[in-house]
């Protein structure tokens, strides 16, 4: 139940440290059979892909987001190739490659203008699922985009290649700093809060979860994950009969370790008891930066 985020550069020799992710690197395409054939060999069963194009030029439309040659599709190609047994999901998003660091599409105003960056999203899913994702996971957050992507992937004979993972209820939260870090993806002005929900809200959480479903969502995800358990645990009861992610995001880990390292608590004992909070909850995937780490745990 275990799916391992992970960041891929475009300089495909790169292996750097990401300072606020202890442990976490961002990997070159090259370096992708050394990092992870060990752990495959230990169980490894599925990773999420991030991109982090440093030497790309950014637009306000997010053009190198499907770029054939950028490092999230030669990554996809490159597991399939190196590993036949894993599942490879990629996220998908254009924070990380618009020159104003926003999810989508903006108006001239600087708010979101949601058809254009629906249209978009879905193009770039498509484009990963045809390098051979098995699963896209979009967490843009823009209205209608699970549905936008669904049909992308049926009219391109990928309806049952390619899941559709959705990050149905997003929070805007102070827990995404280390991977901003890591992915170079912090907005250049303004924030997320008009299309990541307020930590309050319930309700909205509630109602896009259920849309998720309608709009035709294989696996719902609640992000972050332990500070919003009773999502979780609304979500398992909302979609009884769908796979339940949630993503132990970054500044959770770094949390976890910064406690350990303060002598608050012991690190596996703490990692174990996070994520099995989260089970409790109802989730039945987790997609966490201690992956590496549970897979020797749970050897030992
Ligand atoms: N679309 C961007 C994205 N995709 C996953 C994360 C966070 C993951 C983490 O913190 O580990 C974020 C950050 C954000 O919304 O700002
Ligand atoms: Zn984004
Ligand atoms: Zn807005």
């Amino acid at each position: 139940m275990l799916m391992y985020p992970i960041f891929i550069t475009d300089d495909p020799d790169a292996s750097v440290e990401i300072k606020t992710l202890p442990g976490q690197r961002r990997w070159g395409v090259n370096k992708l059979e050394e990092f992870l054939g060990p752990l495959v060999k230990k169980g490894l069963k599925s990773v999420i892909l991030f991109g982090v194009p440093l030497n790309c030029v950014k637009d306000e439309f997010g053009t190198p987001a499907d770029d054939p040659q950028g490092p999230v599709i030669l990554a996809i190609k490159k597991l399939r190739e190196l590993f036949s047994e894993l599942y490879v999901a990629a996220d998908v998003c254009l924070c990380e490659y618009t020159s104003h660091g926003h999810c989508g599409h903006l108006h001239p105003d600087g708010t979101i203008n949601t058809e254009p960056s629906v249209k978009r999203i879905a193009e770039v899913a498509v484009n990963y699922a045809r390098a051979g994702a098995h699963c896209v996971a979009p967490s843009d957050m823009m209205d209608g985009r699970v549905k936008a992507i669904k049909r992308g992937l049926l009219d391109a004979g990928l309806g049952n290649k390619c899941t559709l993972m959705s990050y149905s209820a997003k929070f805007a939260s102070s827990l995404y700093g280390p991977f901003r870090d890591a992915a170079g993806s912090a907005p250049s002005f303004g924030n997320r809060k008009c299309y990541q929900l307020p930590p309050t809200a319930k309700g909205l959480a509630r109602r896009a979860i259920k849309r998720d479903t309608e709009e035709g969502a294989d696996i719902i995800m609640v992000k972050p994950a332990l500070p919003y358990l009773d999502i979780i645990a609304d979500a398992a009861q909302l979609a009884p009969d769908h796979p339940l992610a949630c993503y132990q995001v970054s500044g959770e880990y770094a949390m976890v370790c910064a406690g350990a390292a303060a002598g608050v608590y012991d690190l596996q004992t703490m990692a174990f008891e996070s994520v099995e909070s989260m089970v409790r909850a109802g989730a039945t995937l987790i997609l966490t930066y201690f992956t590496p780490q549970f897979l020797d745990w749970l050897d030992a």
